[in-house]
């Protein structure tokens, strides 16, 4: 049985659509990661999940229980649905440990565990207006956990991070969803921090759910350019110029080449020149002009410089 199923889900703001019939199901522990470009529909998307806004039509089911919307219940929101927002609030000069009033619902001993996993055991005596932005977000976090919810909804949590406090995040996540046994939907703009987590991303434009899929599926199958501009870079070439690498495809789509699936070699039939060079520490990024064709090549190879020539060699295709 599902744990969430989003069924046919639609939201409109003044008569703009924000939402177009949205569906898809999640197991329990499945992690699920949303991607998309501002303004796609991503946090409205999350705020209907977790009961915060009331969608036009269509029906959120957490396991067989309806969750409703703000017109349908008082106080808006569902029990088992946490939703850290992108501007969680904390209340102002109190002590960690009185936001943290977990006494009533916890015992001491479940209390020190959220304490932990959340990384927050040293801030238990600091007062609120104390605290990095980073400390501030784990310990909404670790309110909002301290009602054990089935399912915890994250709207762009690694925004504003700096690393140190965004791998502190990533153990959090990964403990919240390992040793809690929460089930977690994700938000994030960066395909570093969804690529390696998810089990499925759900890709939206423009308020529609226009793929989902495998990490991998996503990355090397994107249903489309914009898809494919969210988790890293490509060459998009014109169906007329696929010819230069030897392929064809008669449907008049687009060839899709991720940088680092074409490789580089002293010999071989397709020349180019290597016409710009950027150094990014793990590898360099190359500019090749193949023909009328200006390739963008991803090489951990140092031994290229301006004006050499080359050969390439293409390996996974993918049409658009
Ligand atoms: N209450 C509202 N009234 C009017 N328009 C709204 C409302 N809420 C959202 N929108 C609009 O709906 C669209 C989707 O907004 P949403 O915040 O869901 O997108 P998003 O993908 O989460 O964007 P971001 O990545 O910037 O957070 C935007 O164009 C936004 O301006």
């Amino acid at each position: 049985m599902n744990l969430l199923t989003v069924s046919d889900i639609s939201v409109q703001e003044s008569g703009i659509p924000i939402l177009q019939n949205i569906s898809f199901s999640q197991q329990e522990g499945q992690k699920i990661a949303i991607s998309g470009e501002t303004g796609s529909g991503k946090s409205t998307l999350l705020q209907t999940i977790a009961g915060l806004v009331q969608p036009d039509s269509g029906t959120v089911y957490l396991h067989d229980s309806l969750v409703e919307g703000p017109h349908d219940k008082l106080v808006p929101g569902h029990p088992e649905i946490a939703y850290l927002s992108q501007q969680f609030e904390l209340p102002q000069f109190l002590r960690v440990e009185q936001v943290l009033q977990y006494s009533n619902s916890l015992t001491e001993e479940e209390a020190a565990r959220l304490y932990e996993i959340c990384h927050i055991q040293h801030l238990a005596k600091r007062k609120t207006n104390q605290l990095s932005g980073g400390e501030r977000q784990r310990i909404a976090l670790a309110r909002l956990l301290s009602s054990w919810p089935s399912l915890l909804l994250l709207d762009e949590p690694f925004s504003n991070l700096d690393m140190g406090h965004k791998s502190t995040l990533k153990a959090v996540i990964r403990d919240i969803s390992e040793e809690l046994g929460i089930t977690l939907i994700l938000i994030s703009h960066d395909p570093l921090d969804t690529l390696s987590w998810a089990d499925e991303i759900l890709v939206m434009q423009q308020g529609k759910l226009i793929q989902q899929g495998t990490p991998l599926h996503i990355y090397q199958q994107p249903v489309n350019a914009y898809a494919a501009s969210l988790f890293g870079k490509y060459n998009l070439i014109p169906a007329e110029d696929a010819a230069l690498f030897g392929l064809q495809n008669d449907s008049g789509k687009q060839l899709l080449l991720r940088p680092e699936t074409i490789r580089l070699s002293p010999s071989g039939t397709i020349a180019g020149i290597v016409t710009d060079i950027h150094f990014f520490g793990s590898y360099y990024e190359l500019a090749v002009q193949v023909g009328e064709v200006k390739l963008l090549i991803k090489s951990i190879q140092p031994d290229y410089a301006i004006g050499d020539k080359v050969f390439v060699e293409v390996g996974d295709v993918w049409w658009v």
